[in-house]
């Protein structure tokens, strides 16, 4: 197994683990959709696989293995060897985590530079290289823009050409889709998969639309207040939920001619 999680508890401050006794375990190329209401822990679960819990967070119960490796013991020379090459993250909108004032083609070079010993021109090929991989059209120009002038698809695509720029064995993806309108969100849920097909990356997704993790995902993990309702093949799942919780997931996607679009 790629990412195997067991026992599993986060929590904040002192208080009570906030996320409890969470298990999975993730294949090469498979990909897994953590799907729920908001606060039930989905984030933090994604965000303890990259060591990056936000405030006090910290993993109080459990292991993360990921490649063989106990992520519990990793030195920060380790972590940073990891992070971005084996395993990098999505964020629900790329242009926040970029510098408003630099354009696109410095940070993407800034970026690849921290992972590689890649002169400038070199490092610019491969940026546009791989900007032109996720479909955007005109690289060059997307090198000379800053993140306002790009559309929030755009944007998206240009975070994801970073994620996958050292093919990660994994990549984690926080609401990669919610940030944008429906059709953008089809447009990169297919640049997604594209991704995991071609390179073989197991992913791990984070989103509160069942719909999108019907359509992409081989494991489903249903969340709510911290703890797994569901967990297992996302067809099962889907065609036979489990408890009352699920259920109402799914009784809340709409319908269309009777129809019901997952
Ligand atoms: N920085 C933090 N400091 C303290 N507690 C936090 C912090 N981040 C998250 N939590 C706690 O963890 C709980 C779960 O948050 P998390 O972001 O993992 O949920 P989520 O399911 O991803 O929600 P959302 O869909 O709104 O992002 C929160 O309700 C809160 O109690």
């Amino acid at each position: 197994m790629l990412l195997e999680i067991k026992d599993l508890d986060i929590s904040y401050g002192d208080s009570a683990p906030t996320v409890q006794d969470v298990e999975l375990s993730l294949a090469a190329g498979e990909v897994l959709a953590i799907v729920g209401e908001s606060g039930s822990g989905k984030t933090s679960v994604i965000r303890s696989i990259l060591g990056v819990l936000p405030g006090s967070g910290r993993i109080s119960r459990g292991q993360i293995n990921f490649a063989g490796q106990d992520l519990g013991h990793l030195s920060a020379e380790e972590w940073r060897r990891l992070r971005g090459k084996e395993m990098a993250m999505i964020f629900q909108d790329s242009g926040n985590m970029m510098n408003p004032v630099q354009t696109i083609g410095h940070q993407f070079r800034e970026y690849l530079q921290t992972h590689s010993d890649m002169q400038d021109t070199e490092a610019d090929e491969m940026a546009k290289d791989l900007l032109g991989r996720m479909h955007l059209p005109d690289p060059d120009s997307i090198m000379a823009s800053y993140t306002f002038e790009l559309s929030g698809g755009m944007r998206q695509r240009v975070g994801i050409a970073m994620a996958i720029a050292f093919h990660p064995q994994l990549l984690l993806a926080d609401e990669p889709t919610s940030a944008l309108d429906v059709t953008t969100q089809a447009q990169i849920v297919r640049e997604l998969m594209q991704v995991v097909r071609d390179s073989g990356t197991a992913l791990v997704m984070v989103t509160h639309n069942i719909g999108v993790a019907a359509c992409m995902a081989d494991k489903l993990m249903v969340m709510a207040g911290g703890k797994v309702m569901e967990y297992g093949s996302a067809a099962s799942i889907l065609d036979k939920p489990q408890t009352a919780y699920t259920k109402k997931l799914l009784a809340a996607v709409p319908e269309i001619g009777g129809v019901r679009y997952v």
